[in-house]
């Protein structure tokens, strides 16, 4: 890593213990500004619990976390929001209550600093910003209608919307396609590859491995919270372990032929 590519975000041995369970166990890696990092491996592997320690929602047991040079290991959630981490969780989450702009505006509000007063104050910057975000994930002409009428589909891209409202320089996408089709898998790449020219860096749990595979310039593979492998998307069908451990036979055949597996998760 030469002087210029400074990691954005490093974590440093970090573990996570349930009682006598390990989910994150003594990892250690560093992402760079711009650089989109897979994260796979089976179920269980702790990938979760590593964007639950890395956004301060379960606090790391062990080691640290460090984002632009801060150690945020010990912040509270809102505090590393407020920093540039964002977080898109793996269930869809959403005030119906409100349109889909509104929904991107509480990302706005309340992402960047504190907020005292309860009531939605946005400045004409913010709402102009909210607007372009929209339009960036291709939902501007859906922008008044309410929450409610949104597809699976437009409830993700809002929720993407919202979550690059705060500003993040680091985003924590936990598979953000699942139960999605093809084509609309193909949609939330189309987004996804804009992130870098945006100054995003992100990290992407997926099982799918084709969306997986094609957006990351990195993957991270993991196995009962330790790494086990970390790599280019290229070599992951040829790693003897990582077909062992998670792809399969099949899995990592077809993804060499194809550059697609279908979706990968074993118990
Ligand atoms: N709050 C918790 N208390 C106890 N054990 C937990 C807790 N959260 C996670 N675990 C355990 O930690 C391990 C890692 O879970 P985690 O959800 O991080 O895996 P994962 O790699 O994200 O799996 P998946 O691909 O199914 O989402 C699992 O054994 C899980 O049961």
């Amino acid at each position: 890593m030469t002087a210029d590519q400074t990691p954005v975000l490093s974590c440093r041995n970090v573990s996570k213990r349930f009682g006598a369970l390990a989910a994150v166990a003594n990892l250690s890696f560093d992402v760079r500004p711009g650089e989109v990092l897979g994260i796979g491996g089976p179920n269980g592997a702790g990938k979760t619990t590593l964007f639950e320690v890395i956004s301060g929602l379960s606090p790391a047991s062990d080691g640290t976390v460090v984002l632009d040079g801060e150690n945020i290991t010990r912040l509270s959630p809102h505090a590393i929001c407020h920093r540039g981490i964002a977080r898109l969780f793996q269930l869809n989450a959403s005030f119906d209550g409100l349109s889909m702009l509104e929904n991107v505006m509480v990302g706005a509000y309340f992402g960047k600093a504190n907020r005292l007063l309860p009531g939605l104050r946005i400045d004409a910057a913010s709402r102009r910003r909210t607007r372009d975000l929209l339009g960036l994930v291709g939902l501007a002409d859906r922008a008044d209608l309410p929450m409610r009428l949104a597809s699976v589909l437009e409830r993700k891209l809002i929720m993407l919307a919202g979550a690059l409202a705060t500003e993040p320089k680091v985003l924590l996408m936990d598979e953000p396609v699942g139960g999605l089709t093809p084509s609309e898998i193909d949609r939330v790449a189309e987004v996804v590859r804009k992130l870098p020219s945006l100054g995003v860096t992100v990290l992407l749990i997926e099982h799918v491995m084709r969306f997986l595979t094609q957006l990351s310039d990195r993957v991270l593979i993991m196995h009962h919270g330790e790494r086990l492998f970390e790599g280019p998307p290229d070599r992951l069908a040829h790693d003897p372990a990582v077909v062992s451990v998670y792809l399969g036979i099949d899995a990592a055949a077809a993804l060499k032929q194809t550059g697609d597996s279908g979706r990968v998760a074993h118990e």
